[in-house]
């Protein structure tokens, strides 16, 4: 697999090695060893999540307080997503900075978002199957993140904000500044 670290220290680009023969392909989707030899990162991820969304959908930007913070690596099984990391380590010299990366079913690419980002997709295909792997327990009382369209982070999405599809959840999320007010407080 080739592993490549982004701007972001710690958020890497994933491409693994793909065998394909007559009868298709085969890949490792993920491997502990390769990847903490790679990243010197140590990451033993607990739970699995898939989520299937049309053409618009938007999910995020969220992430998870404190203790309860995942690290997630992220992948497309069907489909495309526009994904997006966010670095809000308060410590971090790329504080506020995200990532975007196309992730399709065809370029099999993955993205290992650390603790402490925010991290959101919209779906530019028709359709898209999500799944990504998490290095912590879901925790609805640790639940947070940043609306997805404040100025200062200044995302593209790279679709109409009109055909956008977002749940009445991810629009009531706090601005970025009130976000910093929110973990200041914790
Ligand atoms: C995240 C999660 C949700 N749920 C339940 C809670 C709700 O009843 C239902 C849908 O949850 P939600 O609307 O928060 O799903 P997404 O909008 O896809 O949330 C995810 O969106 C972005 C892309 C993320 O990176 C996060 O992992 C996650 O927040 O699934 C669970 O039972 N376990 C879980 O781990």
């Amino acid at each position: 697999m080739n592993i490549q670290e982004t701007k972001l220290s710690g958020c890497y680009i994933i491409e693994p090695k793909v065998f394909g023969d007559e009868r298709g392909y085969f890949f490792e989707s993920f491997n502990k060893k390769q990847f903490e030899e790679v990243t010197g990162l140590s990451v033993d991820f607990v739970q699995d999540n898939q989520s299937s969304s049309r053409y618009g959908v938007l999910r995020g930007l969220h992430l998870q307080y404190g203790d309860a913070a995942q690290a997630k690596l992220v992948r497309v099984l069907s489909g495309e997503v526009l994904d997006v990391a966010v670095d809000l380590r308060p410590e971090s010299e790329t504080y506020g900075q995200h990532v975007a990366v196309k992730l399709t079913a065809e370029n099999r690419k993955q993205l290992f978002i650390p603790r402490g980002f925010a991290h959101g997709f919209v779906v530019v295909s028709e359709q898209a199957e999500f799944f990504y792997k998490c290095d912590n327990f879901y925790n609805p009382k640790a639940e947070g993140g940043v609306i997805y369209n404040d100025q200062s982070l200044n995302i593209d999405w790279g679709i109409p904000e009109e055909d956008m599809i977002i749940s009445e959840k991810d629009q009531q999320l706090p601005t970025f500044s009130s976000f910093e007010k929110i973990y200041s407080a914790l």
